[in-house]
């Protein structure tokens, strides 16, 4: 197995960009629990055993991943530190499975004291999608028709939730998300991926893509969060068996009491 142990500390490069969008900065803290970091295929593999073996449905455990995405946002940036009040927060859904964890994620960031807008310009034809949709709208969360411009987002929002591409991400990013993707490299405000940060090889990265400031690892890193050079790294997803955890050798960390999230650094 692939096992990595992280001692990083903290970039100051990235608390210097992303101050200015907070009233203090929060203290990172570091923890070293050589939890594993999965490869692509082997994460698609535990994710398939989680639907069949263990009889989970998608809705299920969508709900515990993009609840976990806004617990690991509101312990990052609390409403309370941004400088920008009302907290907005654009959140940008893509096709698949991480596009639904970010739709759920907006609804419990709503819930948490946000004002969550959500970007979802490529709909999958399923009843999934369409319940959570509904349900962000009856939330009173408004859908954009487009993508805005960079300065636009930094003048309007606190931070930018990326939920386009997920762990099944591969080869070349096809339009409308190479544009979506080539505004966000042009932010200023602080990003927040979903399980990857998007545009990324899920297992070596992108040099040149976006460097978000917090990465929400959901079940067990990804090869590619090795390269994570951001301020906060949670992990999230607190639904998998110990018979899972133990098969697949994931050596997860000890949530601690009830949290959603594990602050891995
Ligand atoms: N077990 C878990 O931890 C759970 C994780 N969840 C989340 O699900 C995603 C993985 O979802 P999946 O539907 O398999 O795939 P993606 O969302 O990553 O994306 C597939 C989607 O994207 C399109 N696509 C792929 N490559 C490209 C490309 N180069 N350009 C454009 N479009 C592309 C593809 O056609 C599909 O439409 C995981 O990361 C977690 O976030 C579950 O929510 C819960 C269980
Ligand atoms: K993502």
């Amino acid at each position: 197995g692939f096992v990595l142990t992280h001692t990083r500390a903290c970039s100051s490069a990235a608390s210097n960009i992303y101050s200015k969008h907070l009233t203090h900065r929060p203290t990172c803290t570091m923890a070293n629990t050589g939890v594993k970091y999965l490869g692509q295929e082997e994460a698609q593999q535990i994710d398939e055993e989680l639907f069949s073996d263990f009889s989970f449905s998608v809705d299920q455990l969508m709900e515990l991943a993009g609840l976990s995405c806004a617990t690991a946002v509101a312990k990052g940036y609390p409403v309370t530190s941004l400088l920008k009040s009302p907290a907005r927060v654009l959140v940008i859904c893509g096709p698949g499975n991480n596009g639904g964890d970010g739709l759920v994620c907006a609804r419990h960031l709503k819930l948490f004291g946000y004002e969550p807008s959500v970007l979802y310009p490529k709909r999958p034809n399923k009843q999934l999608f369409q319940n959570l949709s509904i349900q962000c709208q009856k939330m009173e969360i408004p859908f954009l028709t487009e993508m805005p411009e960079a300065d636009l987002i930094d003048e309007a929002y606190s931070l930018v939730v990326d939920a386009i591409f997920g762990f099944s991400f591969k080869g070349a990013v096809r339009e409308p998300f190479g544009e979506i993707l080539s505004q966000l490299k042009k932010i200023t405000v602080p990003i927040a991926s979903v399980d990857i940060p998007s545009g990324w090889d899920v297992e070596k990265g992108c040099p040149d893509g976006i460097q978000p400031d917090m990465l929400i690892s959901l079940t067990a890193p990804k090869k590619s969060a090795a390269l994570f050079k951001g301020r906060f790294h949670f992990l999230g997803g607190r639904f998998v068996p110990p018979v899972l955890e133990q098969k697949y050798q994931l050596n997860l960390p000890q949530y601690p009491g009830t949290e959603c999230v594990f602050q891995l650094n």
